[in-house]
């Protein structure tokens, strides 16, 4: 330090912990009970919620760009596949409780009573840009009307899908008025002529090239998610096995009826005939 300077002022904050928050992040890993497992469950439970909040950033800046006129197709495929490494990270944080046994998560499953991922108001925006629309998915929200507010406004908003519909009709092709002028609170059940799209942009890349990238981004989002679900499915199994939720659902048997879902079905459908 040159001879002249002051001393910086002392403080109790270093600018690691004031950067990251960490007074207030460090103070939320408070478990319930004495269970030697829990705390795995609550940090893997808030981690989870934190990769929650970042793919509800990327994914909505994804679909603004693409809505933009004269989108930016790369900019939208770049921030995909920048979730990408999110939706990776996220399903990786599984592992943390790969060893949790049905009498280690009994010790203190009492204690969240009829709390649930089922009540995750991210994770159902998350699947809202996805497409999923479903009435159920608003009803569990009755109960709390802040909650049930802000989740029916995100679900009357345009996912990433119908961003592409109407990119796809500004590009010139043969998509209908009435789909890419959709009513977003309706679910999107897939479309034959949109499948012919999806095949005309694969079969002449060297023209389409930059819609054939955001055709797999959005593919590769679609099956990560799905993988997400799937390893859920599997700690469930593992955990609790066939016992019911505890918001009321047969658990696992529930979850498995949503496994297979195919978010953005017509870039699932093109699959079938392939191109050239
Ligand atoms: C071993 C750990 C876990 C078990 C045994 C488990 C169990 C369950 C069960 C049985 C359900 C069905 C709803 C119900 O009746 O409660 C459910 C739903 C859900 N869980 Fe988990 N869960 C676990 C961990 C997690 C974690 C770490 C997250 C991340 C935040 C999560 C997020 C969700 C979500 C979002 C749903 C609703 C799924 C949908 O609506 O399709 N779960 N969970
Ligand atoms: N549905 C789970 C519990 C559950 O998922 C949960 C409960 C409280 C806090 C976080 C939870 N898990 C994932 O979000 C169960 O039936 O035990």
């Amino acid at each position: 330090m040159p001879a002249n300077a002051t001393a910086p002022p002392r403080t109790d904050l270093n600018e690691y912990e004031d950067y990251a928050r960490l007074g207030a992040l460090l103070t939320l890993q408070q478990p319930r009970t004495d269970a030697p497992a829990e705390l795995s469950f609550l940090v893997v439970t808030q981690i989870m919620e934190l990769y929650f909040t970042l793919l509800r950033h990327e994914w909505e800046s994804a679909r603004d760009v693409l809505t933009r006129p004269g989108a930016d197709v790369h900019r939208a495929v770049r921030t995909l596949r920048r979730a990408h490494g999110a939706q990776d990270a996220l399903l990786a944080s599984w592992e943390a409780l790969r060893t949790l046994t049905p009498a280690e998560f009994d010790e203190f499953r009492d204690a969240f009573g009829v709390a649930s991922g089922i009540q995750s108001y991210q994770y159902r925006h998350i699947e809202f840009l996805l497409g999923a629309r479903h009435p159920r998915a608003l009803a569990v929200h009755e109960q709390t009307p802040r909650i049930h507010a802000e989740l029916a406004a995100q679900a009357a908003a345009p996912s990433l899908y119908d961003a592409a519909l109407k990119l796809l009709r500004g590009r010139g092709f043969a998509v209908p008025e009435g789909l890419a002028e959709r009513d977003p609170r309706t679910e999107y059940q897939g479309d034959d002529r949109l499948v012919a799209v999806w095949r005309a942009v694969y079969c002449d890349q060297p023209r389409h090239g930059d819609l054939a990238d955001l055709g797999d981004a959005l593919f590769d989002t679609a099956e990560r998610h799905v993988r997400w679900k799937q390893r859920h499915l599997l700690s469930v199994w593992r955990s609790m096995g066939d016992k019911p939720g505890s918001a009321g659902t047969s658990g696992a048997q529930w979850l498995e009826r949503g496994v297979h879902r195919k978010y953005f079905p017509d870039l699932w459908t093109v699959r079938d005939q392939g191109w050239a």
